[in-house]
């Protein structure tokens, strides 16, 4: 063999290296375990049935099913802790589970091991309407939360499409519609109860503390925001809240292109307008929501914009964003005012996912979520329909742009081999072409076992290793949800 050859072979054989699971599991679940899986939560609340297994070894993505060897339900912190102790002890893998809405194969069971669904820890522990702040255990949903909340004048603006937990929102680092204007999970997490890997019980900022800002020491809990359930089981979290705005206007805005669409929305930013939404859909996206949902927008590039504020300030906010838009072609703009309209604009555009799956049905989907530095967006969203286009692909486009972040998704027949092979490489181009401009392979929906590959591109060998040391510390035996991010 050429020596060019030789060194390739070895080039690629390290980079697999580094991407091998941290330690080998030592054991699957034994009877032994079992039983004192069930002696901790009661015979109702642990199953190894096929039919459930099935169902806690997949998200919403195209991932294949690999389910766990049993799954439990805690229904308190204390539980969690002695089953993660159990679990420890016989080296057993355990891969925390929320609502099952991830679309990166966070919830796959690569490894096997006990799955832990904490559905049934549904508690609002802590309201401080004074503070602003609201602490919940891992059941609570985001949709839950915001019910629950809504007389008090406060809300949770982190909106995934989904009604995902919010603690698994935590630990995908979620963001959403309103993140532009209020943050993702991110910005939006206080504190954090997490159930270490050994059973040792940690609070990120300290226990009971709940502040807007602290600078005491590491920030423990950024660390375990965007996780993924690598690092321990996140059994509550302390969310910030913010007032209901006393006015809203949602509207709706054919484009004449996407590209227009992307240098309007770096100029609405510019200019100032506190906007509390701003959404981009492509033609193709548009086509597939109206079907989906009987709608009757234009089949244009569209904005979806909502406006947040006193009524004067809305009325302001309008005026010059009107102004922006109609330098960028835009059409007329079809306002939403009354709730009941508004929530059937949003709820339009969050089932875009779905509504983008139904063009073909029986197909599954591969999902992008690259993010870019804002003033990039209009170029790479433009070279991306331009790819799409070339690769004679269909992937409609749904993106928040506020935020420079967008998706694209590309439905395949799992027989088309030569199809599946060409959405393969449009998908490796786009996060390349992201990358290179200082981006990220995942805005939101998290690494999971589809961006594992992109992880070292990203942050460098030193950035790895340092994640990787970190993974060690907290996780020696490598059982915390094993095969994902790291
Ligand atoms: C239609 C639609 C639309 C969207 C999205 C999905 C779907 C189906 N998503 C993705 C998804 O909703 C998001 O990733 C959620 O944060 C997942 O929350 P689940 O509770 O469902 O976590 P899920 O159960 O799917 O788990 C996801 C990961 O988190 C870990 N995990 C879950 N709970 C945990 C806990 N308590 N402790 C530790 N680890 C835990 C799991 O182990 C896994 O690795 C999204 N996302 C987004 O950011 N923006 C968006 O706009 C959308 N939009
Ligand atoms: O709706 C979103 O913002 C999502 O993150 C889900 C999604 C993914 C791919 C295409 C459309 C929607
Ligand atoms: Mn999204």
């Amino acid at each position: 063999m050429a020596l060019w050859s030789i060194l390739k072979v070895r080039v690629r054989a390290s980079l697999r290296n580094f991407q091998r699971p941290l330690t080998t599991i030592a054991s699957r679940v034994d009877e032994r375990v079992r039983v004192r899986l069930g002696e901790v939560v009661g015979s109702g609340n642990v199953s190894s049935s096929l039919a459930v297994r099935e169902q806690h070894g997949r998200d919403e993505s195209f991932h294949a099913c690999k389910p766990p060897d049993v799954v439990v339900w805690p229904e308190n912190t204390a539980q969690v802790r002695q089953l993660a102790r159990i679990c420890y002890d016989h080296s057993v893998p355990m891969v925390p589970y929320g609502t099952g809405t991830g679309i990166e194969g966070g919830v796959v069971a690569e490894e096997g091991g006990v799955c832990f669904d904490l559905s049934r820890m549904t508690d609002i522990v802590d309201l401080h309407e004074e503070d602003l702040d609201v602490t919940v255990q891992p059941g609570v949903t985001r949709v839950a939360l915001n019910t629950h909340l809504r007389h008090t004048g406060l809300w949770f603006p982190v909106d995934p499409g989904a009604d995902a937990s919010l603690c698994g929102m935590a630990a995908t680092s979620a963001s959403g519609t309103h993140t532009t204007r209020y943050g993702s999970m991110r910005e939006n997490v206080a504190n954090l109860e997490v159930v270490l890997a050994d059973g040792r019980l940690l609070h990120t900022a300290g226990e009971g503390r709940h502040t807007r800002k602290t600078s005491a020491g590491y920030n423990l809990t950024n660390l375990f925001v965007g996780s993924e359930g690598t690092l321990g089981i996140i059994t509550s979290a302390t969310l910030r809240l913010f007032p209901q705005p006393e006015a809203v206007a949602s509207a709706v805005c054919p484009m004449p292109s996407v590209t227009a669409a992307g240098e309007c929305t770096l100029q609405l930013l510019r200019s100032g307008v506190p906007l509390a939404r701003i959404e981009l859909l492509d033609d193709v996206m548009m086509d597939a929501c109206n079907r989906y949902k009987g709608l009757d927008y234009a089949v244009q590039p569209t904005l979806f914009l909502e406006f947040h504020g006193t009524p004067a300030s809305v009325q302001e906010q309008i005026r010059t964003a009107e102004e922006v838009l109609s330098g960028y072609g835009a059409g007329q703009l079809r306002w939403a005012l009354a709730a009941s309209e508004r929530a059937r604009l949003w709820e339009a555009r969050h089932q875009a996912y779905y509504a983008a799956r139904a063009l073909r049905p029986g197909s599954v989907g591969y999902v992008t979520d690259v993010c870019v530095p804002i003033s990039k967006l209009p170029e790479v969203i433009t070279t991306t329909k331009e790819d799409l286009i070339q690769s004679r692909l269909t992937g409609p486009i749904a993106g928040h742009v506020g935020d420079g972040n967008f998706h694209c998704i590309l439905a395949f027949s799992e027989h088309g081999e030569q199809e599946r092979q060409r959405i393969t490489e449009f998908c490796h181009r786009l996060v390349t072409r992201a990358l290179a401009v200082g981006g990220t392979c995942t805005g939101e929906h998290g690494v999971g076992v589809g961006k594992r590959g992109y992880l070292l591109d990203e942050v460098g060998e030193t950035g790895l290793e340092v994640m990787r040391q970190l993974k060690r510390a907290l996780d020696p035996k490598g059982l915390m949800n094993p095969g994902k991010v790291v």
